[in-house]
C-alpha cells in the first residue's frame, strides 16, 4: 500500500509485516438511527483476522453481523471504534478513499448478486479490473482465467438474467476476486441459493481459501460456516464466541505475498 499519510498500525514496522492482521478492529461500535427507536447494532467489538484465514460470523437474525461487515469493508462508517486494515488505519478515510481500496483491495460478495443487469458477464467481471486501472486485455485475460476456473466458460456473452442463481452467483464471485483482493468479504453469498447452489459456493470459497485467500463470510447456515477455519458467534451486536476450528488455519497465507499486499 504506497499511502505514507496513513497512521500505520501501533507496533507494526515493515521488518514485522508477515504478521500484520489484514483485519484489526478495536471497539467498533454502530448504532442504526432509523424511523423507530435507535438500533445499537454493534457494541464495541475487537477483532482480528490474519492473513489466510477463513473466518465465519454466524448469529441469529438482527445480531449485527451485517452490519460488522459493512463497517469492515467502509460501507458504512462506525459511530467510534478504529480499523485497520493490513496495518493501515482506515476509520477516518473518507468515501472516494474508501472506493478506491475497496476497488483495489477488497472483493464483496451479497446474497442478491448485485451484478449490473444491462452489461454480459464478461463485462461485469471485467469492469472493476479496468476500474482498477487494468489494461484491457489483461481485464481480458484475468476474466477468462476466472471464469473457466468458476465453470462458466461458455456464458460471456450471457446477461446476468439468462443465468441460474448459482451461475449469478459465480459471475459475482469472478468479479469480486478479479482484482486478487486482499480480503474477501461475503455476506450471505448463499442466502438466496438452492442447496446446490449453496454447495457450489462453498466448494469454490474453500478452494480459494486454500490457495491463501482471506475471507470474512457472514452466515446464518452452520453447514458453511463449517468450513471455516474459525467461527465468530455474533449476538446483540457482541462477539459472544471466537473458536477456531480444527488445528489451526489450513491455509497461514505465508509464501503469497503480494495476493495478500493491501493497494491503494
Ligand atoms: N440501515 C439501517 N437502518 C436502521 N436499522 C438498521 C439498518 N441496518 C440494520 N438495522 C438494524 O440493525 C440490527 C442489526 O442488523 P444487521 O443486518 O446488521 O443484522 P444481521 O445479524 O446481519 O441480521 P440478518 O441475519 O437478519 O441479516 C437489526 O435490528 C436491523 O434491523
Amino acid at each position: 500500500m504506497s499511502d505514507d499519510a496513513t497512521p500505520a498500525e501501533p507496533g507494526t514496522t515493515p521488518g514485522e509485516r508477515g504478521v500484520v492482521p489484514i483485519v484489526r478492529a478495536e471497539g467498533l461500535t454502530k448504532t442504526h438511527h432509523g424511523e423507530g427507536a435507535p438500533v445499537p447494532a454493534v457494541r464495541g467489538v475487537d477483532l482480528v483476522v490474519q492473513p489466510g484465514e477463513f473466518v465465519a460470523v454466524t448469529g441469529p437474525s438482527g445480531a449485527g453481523k451485517s452490519t460488522l461487515l459493512h463497517l469492515i469493508g467502509g460501507l458504512q462508517r462506525p459511530d467510534s471504534g478504529s480499523l485497520w486494515l493490513d496495518g493501515r488505519q482506515v476509520d477516518g478515510y473518507r468515501e472516494a478513499r474508501w472506493a478506491m481500496l475497496r476497488r483495489r483491495s477488497i472483493g464483496i460478495v451479497f446474497q442478491f448478486f448485485n451484478l449490473v443487469s444491462d452489461l454480459t458477464v464478461a463485462d461485469n467481471v471485467e469492469l472493476p479490473a479496468l476500474l482498477a486501472g487494468a489494461s484491457p486485455r489483461a481485464a481480458r485475460e484475468s476474466r477468462a482465467e476466472l471464469l473457466s476456473e468458476l465453470g462458466l466458460e461458455g456464458r460471456e456473452r450471457s446477461m446476468p438474467g439468462e443465468l441460474s442463481g448459482g451461475e449469478q452467483q459465480r459471475v459475482a464471485l469472478a468479479r469480486a476476486l478479479v482484482n486478487h483482493p486482499a480480503l474477501l468479504l461475503a455476506d450471505e453469498p448463499a442466502g438466496s441459493l438452492d442447496s446446490k447452489g449453496t454447495r457450489e459456493v462453498l466448494r469454490l470459497l474453500s478452494r480459494f481459501h486454500q490457495r491463501g485467500q482471506t475471507i470474512l463470510l457472514v452466515t446464518h447456515d452452520a453447514r458453511m460456516a463449517s468450513a471455516a477455519d474459525r467461527v465468530i458467534s455474533f449476538f446483540d451486536g457482541r462477539i459472544a464466541d471466537d473458536a477456531a476450528l480444527g488445528a489451526g488455519s489450513r491455509a497461514t497465507g505465508a509464501g503469497v505475498s503480494g495476493v495478500l499486499e493491501l493497494k491503494e
